[in-house]
């Protein structure tokens, strides 16, 4: 049993200020409309219905949060790089979205997920520098690793994982696939981490 299977859905936040009670411990994940983002948090939690997924770019507004337990919650910002939304609410975002990666103490984690066949994007990038400017620590997962195939995969997250290291920050890089699970075990450990939660694989394995 997944620890993140028992997520619920908790609140719905027309911005940052209107979060909660900045306590315990949350992880965030942000990405650029389309990247994924609804689809992977559906997957890592089991539970298909949990985040909507739309065939609709930008769909995703609300920042969405999903309680794990009293103290554990998964923060889901809105997609950003979305073509039609006017200048003046992309400037207003990036600056609430600044705030909430320098000021929030409760946040231990952010997950910026990107379309493994177009990594690094400037927006991913500002993203990851914030993150990185207020010392926390990044997964940056290569989203619909089911498009390329294995060798073209392998030579995408190398790449990424090379491009990461510019950032001179603690940003890991991981292949995901909502389709078919692939890199699961993988962000399920580093969430566990981030969270203090246990981690199946490193439990010994009883005598
Ligand atoms: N092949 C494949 N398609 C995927 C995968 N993940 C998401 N998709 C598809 O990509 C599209 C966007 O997925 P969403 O999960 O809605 O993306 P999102 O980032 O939440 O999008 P916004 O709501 O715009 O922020 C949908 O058509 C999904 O079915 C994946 O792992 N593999």
């Amino acid at each position: 049993m997944s620890h993140y299977s028992h997520a619920k859905f908790l609140l719905s936040a027309p911005d940052i200020r209107h979060l909660g009670d900045d306590q315990g411990i949350e992880v965030a994940f942000a990405g650029r409309s389309n990247a994924g983002k609804s689809s992977a948090l559906n997957r890592i939690t089991r539970q298909k219905g949990l985040a909507r997924t739309s065939k609709t770019p930008g769909r995703t507004q609300l920042i969405n949060v999903f309680s794990l337990d009293t103290e554990r919650r998964l923060i889901d910002l809105p997609g950003y790089g979305f073509a039609q939304v006017p200048v003046e609410m992309k400037i207003k975002w990036q600056k609430a979205l600044g705030e909430y990666l320098q000021q929030r103490k409760s946040l231990k984690g952010l997950v910026v997920l990107m379309d493994i066949r177009h990594p690094f994007k400037d927006l991913d990038q500002e993203l990851i520098h914030w993150a990185v400017q207020s010392k926390l620590p990044v997964l940056a997962l290569l989203t619909k690793a089911d498009k390329l195939k294995s060798g073209q995969r392998k030579a995408q997250l190398l790449m990424a994982r090379e491009a990461s290291l510019a950032f001179c920050g603690d940003v890991q890089v991981h292949a995901f696939s909502s389709l078919n699970g692939f890199g699961l075990p993988e962000v399920e450990s580093i969430l566990n981490q981030w969270f203090g939660l246990p981690d199946k694989q490193t439990v010994p394995t009883p005598a």
